[in-house]
């Protein structure tokens, strides 16, 4: 035990009684607890001295800014008008009176606004008028823990310092509640129809949508807003506002979303995008489109992101990824769902995949550095992240298999529905109990090897994942420029039957540029796109099925993690270009024959197979759907520059 300075050792302070002076206690029982005494005179007092404020941030220099002119309250006066501006009822036309702070701890009301049109009350203005909207404004992970733990059910702090939540009824997104608003000119510009993810709405259910949840959101004591940026590219930065109704919501965006300095927040201004997440309160089932409880509104006119009847966190970081695939494409800026790394001599891979394929697993790679695990944009500079952390699956996580990804579970993430133990707060990664989605979200400066600022050069690889649960594609292919846009296009994966009784067939799964669900404008688009990028830039394209081997879901297995990240490692390092190759049937894919550190009998998938009929059979039945998937594509020309692409991608499919 260290010396702590007791002992016979007196100190003077002045105030109390006098010290009782002992000798020095060497059995360590009985001893004056004689270390300097607090400098409080009450235990109000000794709280008081607990939290010290922030310490001043940086003072704006240069004249380049508006704000640099103003005074600390002027500034904050100006940031509650904005919040209350975004706070506005439509049909009242006023702002919300709000004040910074929780509710609960009595303050000084100093920062008041009331932001309004109206100067004397009208027989208009309701009782909601009277009353405060308490805001919370980016509050840090610590601060937003305890508001957490206080008043969300469900809230816990695990053993590792993660905050575990529950999202509620809803664990996982609801596409089929997506609406977007169809107006004189997305009407044109967007992609609608078969097989597109826009649902269409119009203006004014929008406009009931958006004043449901306004009022939710301003009946409530408090709310959460956070102000952040979308997008590392600096020249092509959006601001958004998210506002929500629970610390949990807060603290994911929080993570999710480049975190602005505390400069960049002084000057933060007026968003370019916001979403109200009043996912705690329904949608009206009787309103004009919609078809359950649920619903998720874009307007892109308003620039604005409503959210209702469900609180999966996912919702709100997607919804802003659809944004992103209608900006960024009008400034001739490719968004791409996709993970990026970067390896040490700067050579960027892409990992393209629809969920659980494997982009955050692979792309978080103890030997290169993480760019990004799931949204991207690829300009003429090369390739930037659109967000500030990661959303990795944590089902059957391994600390063994998934290091940085276990050790990212610490304090600060938000870990959704997992199962935990009630006394020592240990997560039971493999419990399943309240979805198979469960889901850790942190700031992607957790992984040690993160790249930041997150962004890198041109990619030199391009990896389209696949889950195969048929089990028939190769672990391994590599691909021509029309096939890449091939496989683009379909988009496949297979969706395993889950533990239902009796399900044992995999479910085919297209999704048009690895993100149908995501995507505004038509596929071919951002295909087109993708062709002209990776010609210029020389990439190559593969193939990686990351799914079944030696069987489809039920007899085969899928192929461990470990030969997966020797396949990778092996596109990464070069020696994969290398490869002797040989043409597959049917899909025409070129296979490599081996593959260091992976059993060479795993590459040509008919090897893993002990029954040949049956692998031809099952090959030909996944051919088939994909056949079919692409016929809606057939009548489509890809880009405006190379007229035979379109033919060639159209030969780059199944043949038989
Ligand atoms: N061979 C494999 N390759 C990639 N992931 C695998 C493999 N085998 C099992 N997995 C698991 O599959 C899941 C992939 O999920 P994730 O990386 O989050 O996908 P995405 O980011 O594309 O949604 C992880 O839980 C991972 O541990
Ligand atoms: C968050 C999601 O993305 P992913 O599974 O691709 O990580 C999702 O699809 O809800
Ligand atoms: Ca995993
Ligand atoms: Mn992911």
């Amino acid at each position: 035990m260290a010396e702590n300075g007791n002992g016979n050792v007196a100190t003077e302070n002045g105030n109390g009684l006098g010290k009782i002076h002992t000798k020095k206690n060497h059995n360590g029982i009985c001893h004056d607890d004689s270390g300097p005494t607090v400098k409080a005179s009450t235990i109000d007092e000794l709280h008081s001295l607990q939290k010290k404020k922030s310490a001043p941030t940086t003072p704006i220099s240069g004249n380049s800014t508006p704000f640099a002119t103003l005074t600390d309250e002027e500034r904050q006066k100006m940031q509650l008008q904005s919040i209350s501006a975004s706070l506005a009822s439509l049909t009242r036309e006023t702002g919300p009176k709000v004040v910074k702070g929780d509710p609960a701890k009595s303050q000084k009301v100093a920062h008041v606004t009331h932001h309004h049109h109206i100067s004397t009350p009208t027989i208009a203005v309701s009782d909601s008028a009277l009353k405060f909207t308490h805001v919370l404004y980016n509050l840090s992970p610590a601060e937003l823990y305890e508001q957490a733990i206080k008043y969300e059910k469900g809230s816990f702090v695990t053993s590792s310092g993660a905050l575990a939540t529950l999202s509620g009824a809803k664990t996982g997104r609801s596409p089929r509640d997506k609406r977007v608003v169809k107006d004189a000119v997305t009407e044109s510009e967007l992609w609608w129809g078969k097989g597109s993810p826009n649902i269409e709405m119009d203006e004014q259910t929008f406009l009931v949508n958006r004043e449901r949840a306004v009022d939710y959101l301003n009946s409530l004591d408090k709310v959460f807003v956070n102000d952040q940026f979308l997008n590392w590219d600096p020249e092509n930065r959006i601001k958004v506002r998210i506002v929500s109704a629970r610390a949990y919501h807060s603290l994911f965006m929080h993570n999710m979303c480049i975190r602005p300095s505390p400069e960049e927040l002084e000057n933060f201004g007026t968003p370019d995008f916001t979403i109200y997440n009043a996912g705690k309160f329904p949608c009206n089932r009787f309103t004009h489109y919609m078809t359950s409880s649920t619903s998720i509104d874009l307007n892109l006119a308003r620039r604005e992101m409503v959210i209702l009847g469900t609180q999966y966190a996912g919702e709100m970081k997607k919804g802003l990824f659809s944004v992103m695939h209608y900006l960024m494409p009008k400034r001739n800026i490719l968004s791409l769902h996709s993970g990026s790394n970067m390896g040490k001599d700067g050579d960027v891979a892409l990992f393209f995949g629809l969920s659980g394929t494997g982009k955050t697993t692979l792309s978080t790679d103890h030997n290169r550095y993480l760019i990004g695990d799931d949204e991207h944009c690829w300009t003429e500079n090369g390739v930037s992240n659109i967000e500030g952390g990661c959303y990795a699956k944590c089902i059957d996580l391994s600390r063994e298999k998934e290091p940085d990804i276990w050790n990212a579970i610490r304090f600060g993430t938000v870990l959704e529905n997992v199962v935990f133990d009630e006394h020592t707060r240990e997560v039971d990664y493999t419990d399943k109990s309240v979805t198979e989605n469960t889901r850790a979200a942190y700031p992607i400066e957790y992984i040690p090897n993160a790249k930041l600022p997150c962004v890198g050069p041109h990619p030199k690889n391009v990896i389209l994942l696949a889950c195969d649960a048929f089990g028939v594609l190769p672990p391994v292919s590599k691909l021509s420029l029309a096939q890449t846009m091939y496989h683009f296009i379909s988009g496949y994966t297979a969706l395993v039957a889950g533990t239902e009784d009796g399900i044992k067939e995999p479910q085919a799964t297209f999704s048009a540029c690895f993100g149908a669900a995501f995507i505004m404008l038509h596929p071919t688009k951002y295909a087109a796109m993708l062709a002209e990028k990776m010609e210029t830039h020389g990439a190559t394209g593969w193939l990686v099925n990351t799914g079944w081997s030696g069987g489809s879901y039920g007899t085969g297995n899928r192929i461990k993690l470990n030969y997966t990240r020797k396949i990778i490692d092996a596109i990464h390092n070069g020696s994969l270009l290398e490869a002797e190759y040989k043409k597959s049937e049917i899909f025409g894919l070129e296979t490599p024959t081996s593959v260091e550190g992976v059993p060479s009998e795993i590459l040509d998938p008919v090897n893993a197979w002990s029954d040949k009929d049956s692998y031809n059979e099952t090959l030909l039945k996944l051919a088939g759907l994909f056949k079919k998937n692409f016929e809606t594509f057939t009548n489509y020309k890809i880009g405006t520059g190379n007229d035979n692409l379109t033919e060639e991608i159209l030969a780059a499919g199944p043949n038989f």
